[in-house]
Parts: structure tokens; C-alpha cells; sequence
């Protein structure tokens, strides 16, 4: 089986994602890495010289590269995956699909701890610039991540959560 989280930056994606995979002995894999891994560059650097479109680009192709060669994996997906080209079909035909559902104080408070700068989107952004950004994407993002087979509402989603739900 292969299990999806979608959901804005700063969910916890990459984070519960480990988690899960490590519990249930599947292999990890994180879209933004393999890219990152892929083209030789931090996700900054390909938004800089090569632009988000072809980043989005290089998002599904990635998308359908682990398709093919996993069976058994969690994938964290990047927060704009799932809104772009018809990726959340994609992932709903190849596997089960958890929306990361975090209020957007504490996706802002998560980012400025950890940091914008790997995320580009977020860069140089101050903390009000940082959550009327975020507040605004995810209205937009929301109808694509709302089509994941599940959702986990609020801030403390955990592996077990995740795991009853798949009935594990
Ligand atoms: N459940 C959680 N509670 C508190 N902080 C968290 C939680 N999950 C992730 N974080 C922190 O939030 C930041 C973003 O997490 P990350 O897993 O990279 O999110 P995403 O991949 O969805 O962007 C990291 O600093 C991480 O340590
Ligand atoms: O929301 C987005 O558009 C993005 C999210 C990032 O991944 P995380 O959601 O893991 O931060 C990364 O793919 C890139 O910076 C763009
Ligand atoms: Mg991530």
C-alpha cells in the first residue's frame, strides 16, 4: 500500500511521515528530497533559476516515478503538490490519502522556528506578511486537499491516528 500526506507547509508532513513509515516498516520517501536529490539543487535554488513552473513540473514527474517503483511506501508530499495538474486524482488512484488539517497560527508559528528560507515561498516574509500568505493559499489549496480520503483536523495528529484509520 502506499500512503499520502497532503496539507500546507508546516503541517508536519515530512515529520509524521518518517514516523509512519518507520512504525509500519515501509520505505520513506519525501517528493521535496527525491527532487532536491534528482536535480542537485535546494528546492530555493530551482525556484530561482529554474521557476516554480518547472518546479511544479518536476513535482509530478517525481509523483509518478515512486508510483512506479514503491509498493509499500509513505510519501510526504511538497504542500503545492496536490493542487497542481490533477495530482490529487493521481494520488487517490494509487494509494490512501491523509489532508493534514493545521490551523494557520501554528503552521506560522512552526515555519519562523524552523525558518523560511528553504521554502521559498515563504522567504523574507514578515510574521503578519508570513500568516495572511498562508491564510490565503489555503483557501485556495483547501477544495484540493479536502479530496484526500482522509482528514486529520488540529495540530496534534499522531502515527496512531493515522494508523487506526487505515485499520492497522
Ligand atoms: N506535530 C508537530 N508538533 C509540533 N511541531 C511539529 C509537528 N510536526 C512537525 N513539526 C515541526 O514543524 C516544522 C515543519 O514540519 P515538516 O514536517 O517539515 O512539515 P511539512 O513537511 O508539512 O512542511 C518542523 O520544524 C517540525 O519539527
Ligand atoms: O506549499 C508549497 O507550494 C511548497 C511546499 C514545500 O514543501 P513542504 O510542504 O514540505 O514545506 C516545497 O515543496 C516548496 O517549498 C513549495
Ligand atoms: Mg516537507
Amino acid at each position: 500500500m502506499l500512503v499520502f500526506l497532503v496539507g500546507m507547509m508546516g503541517c508536519g508532513k515530512t515529520t509524521l511521515g518518517r514516523q509512519l513509515a518507520q512504525r509500519l516498516g515501509y520505505t520513506f520517501l519525501d517528493l521535496d528530497e527525491h527532487i532536491v536529490r534528482q536535480q542537485g539543487q535546494p528546492i530555493s535554488q530551482i525556484f530561482a533559476q529554474q521557476g516554480q513552473e518547472r518546479f511544479r513540473e518536476l513535482e509530478r514527474e517525481a509523483l509518478q516515478e515512486v508510483v512506479q517503483l514503491h509498493q509499500e511506501a509513505v510519501i510526504a508530499t511538497g504542500g503545492g503538490a496536490p493542487c497542481f495538474f490533477d495530482n490529487m486524482a493521481f494520488i487517490n488512484r494509487h494509494g490512501a490519502s491523509f489532508f493534514i488539517d493545521v490551523p494557520v497560527d501554528e503552521l506560522a508559528r512552526r515555519l519562523i522556528a524552523q525558518g523560511q528560507e528553504e521554502r521559498p515561498l515563504l522567504a523574507g516574509k514578515r510574521a503578519d506578511e508570513l500568516k495572511s500568505y498562508l491564510a490565503e493559499t489555503l483557501t485556495h489549496r483547501r477544495q484540493f486537499y479536502e479530496r484526500a480520503s482522509h482528514t486529520l483536523p488540529g495540530a496534534t495528529v499522531g502515527v496512531d491516528a493515522v494508523l487506526r484509520l487505515l485499520n492497522l
